[in-house]
């Protein structure tokens, strides 16, 4: 489990990354979703261990992981700017893998070869962009780590590849309880794989979500009666946000489907229709709920 308490950055009088508290547990993902510069950059390094936090504390399995070898054994970083030494070919760096890393998987590493599909014996430096980004995926999945901290890690990644590597990661958060965190400025591109969200702005958390409660919870509700509105109807509901469109009155409500439809129906309305969410759609009420628009924060 990774646990980050008060967790706070500065450069010079700037502080980057202000009190964050954060946990991700054992065997889930966790999507770490922000604006350029928000400080997501920032504190995955912290929690790589290859940033010293300026106050607060980081624990990785109840241990400190800054300059703590053998926890970083267990933990690979994956930054956005992929990065191997000079002239390296891809068996030379995998040689250089396996003998950092304990877990190394030669079987995996040479299975991985038929997705990853590239000649062990070519420079690194030579490939593009998004084939260096391939080979780190390639090393690290290879090193079985149990975590795995990646920063904007499918840019530049076709969508076919983006596909297989999320069905690899899946597989070993399901088969090997291994824990992730991701960054991203994007929510469609990590939605589909991450079972937490948190949403950083200016250094510090605005919202910090579990999708699996998010996505059964948040409904959209559309209305019309053919008296008078029936104002207090969803008072006993968290209203995120409400507004009239001629005779219709929509509304976005929190609550168990049954209890809403208990509440509507016993005011007999001559329209009714409760219908899901995508979850853009939620951050977008959500955030509007505590003062922010989505489009500044988020693409
Ligand atoms: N080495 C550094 N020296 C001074 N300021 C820095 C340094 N590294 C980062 N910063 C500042 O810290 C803030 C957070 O940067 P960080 O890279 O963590 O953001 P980010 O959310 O990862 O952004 P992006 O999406 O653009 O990668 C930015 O204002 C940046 O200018």
């Amino acid at each position: 489990m990774i646990h980050a308490q008060d967790l706070t950055k500065s450069y010079g009088k700037k502080t980057v990354v202000n009190k964050v508290n954060l946990q991700v547990n054992k065997g889930s993902i966790y999507g770490l979703l922000g604006s350029n510069g928000a400080g997501k950059t920032t504190i995955l390094k912290m929690i790589s261990g290859i940033l010293k936090e300026n106050k607060g504390t980081i624990l990785i399995d109840d241990q400190s992981i800054f300059e703590n070898t053998k926890k970083k054994q267990q933990l690979i970083f994956i930054p956005d700017q992929p990065y191997f030494f000079s002239h390296y070919t891809v068996k030379q760096m995998a040689e250089f893998y396996r003998d950092f890393y304990p877990n190394w998987n030669e079987a995996r590493f040479n299975q991985l070869q038929a997705i990853f599909k590239m000649d062990l014996k070519s420079k690194i430096h030579q490939f593009s962009k998004g084939m260096q980004r391939q080979v780190s995926f390639w090393l690290a999945l290879s090193a079985m780590p149990d975590y795995l901290i990646l920063d904007e890690p499918f840019d530049g990644l076709d969508v076919v590849i983006r596909k297989r590597i999320k069905g690899l990661i899946f597989n070993d958060v399901a088969e090997r309880d291994m824990t992730v965190m991701i960054s991203s400025h994007n929510l469609r591109e990590i939605e589909d794989i991450c079972d937490y969200i948190g949403i950083l702005h200016d250094g510090a958390f605005i919202l910090e979500k579990d999708l699996d409660d998010l996505k059964s919870d948040v409904h959209k509700v559309q209305l019309a009666f053919a008296d008078e509105f029936p104002e207090q109807l969803f008072d006993s509901f968290d209203v995120l946000h409400q507004e009239k469109r001629g005779t219709v009155h929509l509304f976005i409500v929190r609550g168990e489907k049954a209890d809403i439809d208990q509440v509507v129906n016993t005011k007999q309305p001559l329209i009714y229709d409760l219908l899901p969410l995508t979850l853009e759609e939620i951050f977008v009420y959500e955030m509007e709920g505590i003062g922010y628009a989505i489009e500044e924060i988020l693409v």
